[in-house]
């Protein structure tokens, strides 16, 4: 009896996906379009490069396009696009498209309810208009304290602690470390504090490292992450100790928030401005968010604005010690502005660095913040995407790294060149610059990340000479290797040690 039904229901499940197959290869709206007949039949060939083949799913689409041309059907329902009117569609002039929720309910799976996994439109923009006043120029600037406090910190640690060849660090999980602290530090004026440890081996830096690695797992298989956030934290750790990290991080966000609620008064003994402060507090009584999108807020945040900045750093770092000449030009730069080491300096004296700006530039198109392409979906008014007219529900999407190693906006590409970002340019390069993406759903932290790359490399060059320990590891490929973790993942690290201190 129990055989004869199993039997019936695979006949009727292989009859449905082969129906659902043929479906979607001849009669789909998208079939014109080319593209592996795997990817036009089922989504898990994109799971196939993220997970099996592990985060290669962006040299996959390179390959695609190489192959089938600037239109690749990637998914049942996907376009992917390689050329930059396509990208300014979709994200710049994209009001009409909105964030596509499967992805971003599985990529965001432990915090769903706050501003990067809010798909609705209303939603997203009510909750960046509470946020975005702790996150204008204005605030970076009058809270740049907050962030000069960490990087003394962090100088101080690589001074004490990695100032010889055989005592040298990994920049990329010093950089995380330190920028976990800033975003932590701003946001909550309560720092994670993970530079305390000089080892760098906080538990904190060390599960965010692991977990950016599941980011794309989360994306297709979010029942998990959902079950770790509405299970009781014991269960949860029995079934799956890895998460205990994630679930400690909740606990105590919990806490800070249900402080807060219970008590509105510790805002007013809070150190500085806060994000509760604009949370707890909206004009519109009916804008403030529940306490679960509070705690979703704070992961949100603290996921956002620490491994894209450390990664920039870590880029950046990197090419201006291969490169001697590029630090030489920074160096003297920032010494005619700050002849005394030993005084501040602010970060309003450092963006106005032509040398300096150029360079945080092309960090930022070498680092490309998000490589995973994007994915939007087409509305009913939405107008054509790259010159063409797509059916409403339609996903389309352009990872970044298509834009920015474009030669015919960014010739030689592959080079890193600070000096192409000098003089007058070309108004395509400018134009096809996006790091923190475009239009309505552009990065609402720009402000604070530029702000924080101006201070960290004018104090790391200013007062360091730092030295790239040449390994048999080949360092020279840093950089040009990379893995689609949701945000990059380099293949090679690279260590460096600290030669010697500028003190003035
Ligand atoms: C170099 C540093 C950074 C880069 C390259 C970067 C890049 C990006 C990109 C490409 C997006 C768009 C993602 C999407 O459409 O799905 C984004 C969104 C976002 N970023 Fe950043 N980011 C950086 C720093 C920060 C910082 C410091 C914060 C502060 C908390 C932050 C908070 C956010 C938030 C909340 C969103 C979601 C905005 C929305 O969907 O409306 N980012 N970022």
């Amino acid at each position: 009896m129990v055989s004869t039904f199993l039997i019936l229901a695979s006949v009727v499940l292989c009859a449905y996906f082969g129906v659902l197959a043929l479906y979607r290869l001849l009669f789909h709206p998208l079939r014109k379009y080319p593209g592996p007949v795997l990817a036009a039949v089922t989504g898990w060939y994109e799971a196939y490069y993220s997970i099996i083949k592990g985060g290669e799913f962006i040299s996959e689409i390179q390959r695609l396009h190489a192959l089938h041309g600037p239109v690749v059907r990637v998914g049942p329902n996907t376009l992917h696009f390689s050329y930059s009117q396509a990208y300014h569609d979709i994200y710049t002039h994209g009001t009409t498209l909105v964030k596509e929720p499967g992805f971003y309910h599985g990529v965001v799976a432990h915090c769903p309810q706050a501003s990067f996994g809010f798909c609705d439109p209303v939603e997203a923009r009510d909750r960046r208009s509470l946020l975005l006043p702790l996150f204008s120029r204005r605030a970076a600037i009058a809270l740049e304290y907050t962030i000069q406090k960490k990087i003394d910190q962090f100088l101080d640690t690589l001074k004490e602690r990695y100032n010889s060849p055989s005592s040298s660090v990994s920049m990329t999980v010093a950089f995380r470390a330190l920028t976990i602290d800033i975003i932590t530090s701003y946001c909550f004026a309560e720092s994670a504090n993970t530079l305390d440890d000089p080892e760098l081996r906080h538990p904190l830096l060390l599960n965010i490292q692991e977990s950016l690695k599941t980011i794309l797992f989360q994306r297709h298989f979010p029942f998990l992450t959902s079950f770790a956030n509405n299970a009781p934290p014991k269960l949860v750790l029995w079934c799956i100790p890895a998460f205990k990290v994630f679930v400690d991080m909740k606990i105590r966000y919990e806490r800070q928030v249900d402080k807060l609620i219970s008590d509105p008064d510790t805002l007013l003994a809070v150190e500085h401005e806060t994000v509760y402060h604009h949370l707890l507090e909206p004009k519109d009584k009916q804008q403030r968010p529940s306490r679960t999108s509070l705690v979703h807020e704070a992961f949100t945040l603290i996921g956002a604005g620490s491994d894209t900045v450390g990664n920039a750093c870590t880029i950046g770092t990197f090419y201006a010690l291969k490169y001697p000449s590029i630090r030489r030009k920074i160096m003297d730069e920032i010494c005619q502005v700050w002849p005394d080491a030993g005084r501040p300096i602010s970060y309003v004296t450092l963006e106005n660095l032509p040398y300096l700006t150029a360079f945080i530039k092309e960090t930022l198109r070498f680092s490309l913040g998000v490589v995973h392409p994007l994915p939007r979906v087409v509305g009913s008014a939405t107008p054509e995407i790259g010159g063409l007219k797509l059916p409403a529900g339609t996903i389309v999407e352009m990872s970044s790294l298509l834009l920015h190693m474009n030669p015919e906006a960014f010739p030689d590409p592959h080079t890193f060149n600070p000096d192409r970002w000098l003089g007058q340019g070309n108004s395509k390069m400018v134009l096809d610059f996006a790091p923190f993406s475009k239009g309505p759903r552009i990065c609402l932290g720009m402000n604070l990340a530029w702000c924080e790359l101006y201070l960290i490399f004018g104090n790391i060059f200013r007062k360091l000479d730092l030295s790239l320990l040449v390994t048999e590891d080949t360092i020279e490929t840093f950089g040009e290797d990379h893995l689609d973790y949701f945000v990059p993942h380099w293949k090679k690290d690279y260590r460096v040690f600290v030669q010697k201190v500028h003190d003035s």
